[in-house]
């Protein structure tokens, strides 16, 4: 405990679209990090209304996204002061905030110099309502060195979960993206395919809920064999790594595109959905890293208990070895504060002048200092 240390606050919000995590940080002067606190709150139904309308090209789209750049800081830096009052600290107490933003566009396959990813927030406005320096835009760097900008949350998940064998870590948010944590040789990483997105998307649509609670819905149908099929011949899967994807590729038009005119039960299209995601994910660990011992999941996907179920069920099928299949709750972190915990630490990596990009996850040139700093 006596180590040198300092606090970090990481905010997170992502592709879900569910709302925000804060969480407090302890990061020693050697990078290792604990959670001191978290508070979690979903965003105001116009934040989240805003958002949503703004993933696809509209009208008046610049004042639009000004406007929800506003509020969620607005929304951040009421997390950061109910975190601050909830441990009974000050900003002073803080050496910064890694805010992530609201991704609303990530179009990293376009070439060089024409790839760009935007998320959405206004950090200078953070760092004002707050008085605490605000680390932001962690993605661009990356980006303008050839990179995908995606995912970063490898080099934190090489820091927190390495060990003795050899390691996966699969986080089911939005979208789902994979770690490879080998015993001996380079950590590896990748976007795999949707996590909880295209299932929040269909019960939406067909029930008006934002998600199907531990896939309750989902249990009601039967996997539609050919639907399956077809969705996992969409390119994205089989394309190599490096890679990452978000709403831009995989959306609600794209499902009912799959769908067809096929006459499929909707909840059977729930239960289709709830194993594309396992299929895809196995399916690219099974490619990528067939030596894995362990996967760790992490995302708000590892409380749907179906979904979890299903990974149990599927992966002597899928994988073909034995693959023990934990929460990231057995290593004492809640799935959900993973991510959050990611930015705090990459924003000490971005004040103590380190590299937190992983060249051979990202694609990009070489190791870069991420994020831009937003004096308090
Ligand atoms: N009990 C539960 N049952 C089913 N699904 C759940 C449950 N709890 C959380 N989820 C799912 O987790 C999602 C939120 O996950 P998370 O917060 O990890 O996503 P995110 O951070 O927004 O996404 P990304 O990692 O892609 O940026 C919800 O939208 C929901 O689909
Ligand atoms: C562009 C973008 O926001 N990507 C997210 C998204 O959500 C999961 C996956 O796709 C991952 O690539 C990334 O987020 C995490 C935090 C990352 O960068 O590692």
């Amino acid at each position: 405990m006596n180590k040198p240390h300092s606090l970090y606050i990481g905010l997170m919000s992502g592709t879900s679209l569910d709302g925000i995590d804060a969480v407090l940080a302890r990061i020693d002067s050697d990078g290792a990090v604990s959670l001191l606190g978290a508070v979690s709150s979903p965003f105001t139904p116009e934040l989240r209304k805003a958002l949503l309308g703004l993933q696809s090209p509209g009208p008046n789209e610049l004042h639009r996204e000004k406007q929800a750049g506003n509020a969620l800081a607005i929304e951040y830096a009421q997390a950061v002061q109910d975190l601050l009052t909830q441990k009974n600290l000050n900003a002073t107490d803080i050496s910064a905030i890694g805010a992530h933003g609201q991704t609303i566009r990530h179009q990293a396959d376009l070439s060089d110099h024409l790839a760009y990813t935007h998320q959405t927030l206004n950090p200078a406005l953070l760092a004002e309502l707050t008085g605490i320096d605000v680390i932001a835009d962690f993605r661009s760097r990356d980006l303008a060195a050839g990179g995908h900008g995606a995912p970063l949350v490898p080099a934190f998940h090489a820091q927190q979960f390495s060990a003795d064998e050899n390691i996966a870590v699969l986080n089911l948010g939005g979208i789902a993206n994979l770690t490879l944590l080998p015993k001996n040789g380079e950590v590896k990483g990748f976007d795999c395919g949707p996590g909880n997105m295209l299932m929040d998307a269909w019960i939406a649509d067909q029930q008006g809920h934002t998600f199907d609670e531990n896939g309750t819905w989902a249990l009601q149908g039967a996997v539609n064999q050919s639907l399956l099929t077809r969705m996992l011949a969409d390119r994205f899967f089989s394309k190599a790594p490096p890679k990452s994807t978000g709403r831009d590729d995989f959306h609600l038009e794209w499902l009912q595109k799959q769908i067809g005119l096929d006459n499929i039960n909707a909840e059977d299209v729930q239960a289709t959905l709830l194993h594309l995601t396992v299929n895809s994910s196995l399916q690219a660990l099974e490619c990528h890293a067939p030596h894995t011992q362990t996967l760790i999941v992490c995302g708000g996907g590892a409380r749907n208990t179906a979904l979890m179920n299903v990974y149990k069920a599927s992966s002597q099928a899928i994988f073909k070895k034995p693959l023990e299949i934990v929460t990231s709750d057995a290593l004492g972190v809640d799935p959900q504060l993973v991510e959050g915990l990611a930015f705090a630490w990459l924003a000490w990596a971005h004040k103590e002048k380190r590299p937190a990009n992983l060249p051979a996850v990202t694609g990009a040139r070489g190791p870069r200092i991420l994020g831009a700093c937003y004096p308090a």
